[in-house]
């Protein structure tokens, strides 16, 4: 049985804030694909009109949800094909050849099957998790199912309709998956607990998460939600928004029909515009193709996600459950679904400029993160070996050139700047699509203050003598 009452500083307003979030999170949610969905569109007061019980739930989005989370769970455990495996070598550069056939874990010319595997962080006890590392290919996998299921006539058009009951089976997912952990975790050694999530009090515990690596066997629970069924579920989603128009138009419906049918068009709508070709918008295919790009990019470099303070530090309970399962698919697709219901013209020398913003962020949050995951892993790579550092006390070096002597967190700012990018193709007229923006502001100011209160404990005089040198948090002379 685990000891209670650790001693770890309570984060988020402790058991207060914590059940203030638990019913705000949700809440936010619903409101945000209620709004999205209604004329006015409006970011702040109520939608217009507020659904019917019978509009929250259904048994086939039940059945749709749980045949998506089993379609990424055999994804998950599926081995990499050897050309693929030989591919995301090839492209990946030395670094990934480097770790994989230092664990003696790669092989290209073994057998036409490898489950390739990357390990953790250090662990309390001193050993290190493996983990699969074939995100990249679930994605393309889903991809081909779903176009697959869609040429077999499965009825995905129906998906736009079923996102309100879908979300509410994924909110209802991720409270029974977070109590499971919860008692799972009353079980596990106190080596397996987490930093934070152990106060004794069970509403904190329960928001933050107790364990910090629960896994069934060697399928690795925090690990697979970060990063399948809600990330991939968000492009999928978004994807198909961006379709909807051609598949109303295919069907011989007008789009003030499709807009009927979707509950958007009341008095008032601004969604009776602009999309009358048919084929998705050029602002749907920006928003589309940039959000693809970020969660390619987040599988493509699937490794780095071992090193985030979710996979590091932080417990698995509802936060993270609700965060990864319903969050992130429902509200990180927010601009795909306003503009699915708000078409917005944009003019090419606007996409131009705004694809210029999303390439800047996207080469910064790439450049930073690439950077600093190339030095964690060996600071005599070529690549890092020139930049100028910190000895720490631990042994660990800490980067004060580069990237990382800009600001002390220039992956964050990347990662703003391209949030901006994925706002303005839906234009200026409305708020709502801006959320994501403000949301994840607020988001990375606060995982900010954690992140160097961690720093500060791990590190002591040799970050406050990084902060003292490179002065600046995220954004350079401003914050
Ligand atoms: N889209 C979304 O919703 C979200 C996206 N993100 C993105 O995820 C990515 C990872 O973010 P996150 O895990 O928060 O943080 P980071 O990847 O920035 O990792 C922080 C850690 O990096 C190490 N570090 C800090 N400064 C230096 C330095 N100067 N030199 C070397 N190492 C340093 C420290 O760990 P150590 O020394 O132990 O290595 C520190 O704890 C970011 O790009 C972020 O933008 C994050 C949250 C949500
Ligand atoms: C307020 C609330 C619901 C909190 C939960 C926060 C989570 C939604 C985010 C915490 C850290 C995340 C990361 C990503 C997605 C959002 C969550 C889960 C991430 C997988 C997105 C893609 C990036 O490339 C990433 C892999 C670096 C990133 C990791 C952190």
């Amino acid at each position: 049985m685990a000891p209670q009452g650790s001693r770890a500083p309570l984060e988020f307003g402790g058991p207060l804030g914590a059940a203030a979030l638990m019913l705000l999170l949700p809440a936010t949610m619903f409101h945000l694909l209620l709004a999205a969905r209604s004329g006015p569109a409006r970011l702040l007061g109520l939608p217009p009109h507020l659904p019917a019980p019978e509009a929250l739930w259904s048994p086939a989005a039940l059945l749709l949800w749980l045949t998506w989370l089993g379609l990424q769970a055999a994804l998950y455990l599926l081995p990499a094909r050897k050309v693929w495996t030989c591919l995301r070598t090839r492209v990946g550069g030395g670094l990934r050849v480097g770790l994989s056939e230092e664990k003696g874990t790669l092989n290209p010319n073994q057998s036409p099957l490898c489950l390739q595997m990357a390990e953790g962080q250090e662990l309390k006890d001193k050993s290190r998790l493996r983990y699969p590392i074939n995100g990249f290919q679930a994605l393309v996998l889903t991809a081909l199912s779903v176009g697959l299921g869609v040429s077999a006539g499965l009825p995905l058009g129906m998906l736009t309709e079923m996102l309100l009951p879908l979300a509410s089976v994924a909110t209802l997912t991720a409270f029974i998956f977070s109590l499971l952990l919860y008692l799972k975790a009353l079980m596990a050694p106190a080596s397996a607990l987490a930093p934070g999530g152990n106060s004794g009090n069970p509403i904190y515990d329960f928001f933050l998460g107790r364990e910090l690596n629960p896994r069934i066997g060697s399928f690795d629970c925090k690990y697979f939600c970060e990063l399948r069924p809600g990330l991939i579920g968000w492009v999928c989603w978004a994807c198909w928004a961006g379709l909807s128009g051609t598949w109303a138009s295919r069907r011989g419906g007008t789009d003030e029909q499709f807009l009927c049918r979707a509950g958007a068009h009341q008095p008032g709508s601004a969604g009776t515009g602009s999309r009358t070709s048919g084929s998705p918008s050029l602002a749907m295919w920006l928003v589309n193709g940039f959000q693809l790009l970020y969660v390619g990019d987040a599988l493509w470099h699937e490794e780095a996600v071992l090193t985030t303070m979710d996979i590091t530090h932080d417990g698995f309970g509802f936060m993270l459950a609700f965060g990864d399962l319903a969050w992130v698919p429902f509200t990180y697709s927010l601009q795909a679904q306003f503009l699915l219901y708000h078409p917005q013209p944009l003019e090419l020398p606007m996409a131009s400029v705004i694809c210029l913003v999303n390439a800047v962020g996207y080469y910064i949050f790439r450049g930073a993160n690439s950077q600093k995951n190339t030095f964690r892993k060996n600071p005599s790579d070529p690549r890092v070996a020139g930049l100028e550092t910190i000895a720490t006390a631990t042994g660990r070096q800490l980067l004060v050139s580069g990237w990382w002597g800009m600001v002390r967190h220039p992956n964050y700012l990347g990662d703003l700047i391209m949030a901006l990018a994925w706002s303005l193709p839906c234009g200026v007229s409305h708020l709502l699509p801006y959320f994501y923006l403000l949301y994840f502001t607020a988001l990375l100011v606060h995982r900010e203050a954690r992140d160097e209160q961690q720093c500060l404990q791990k590190y002591g005089l040799a970050w406050r003598e990084y902060c003292r040198r490179v002065p600046y948090r995220i954004v350079p002379y401003i914050y």
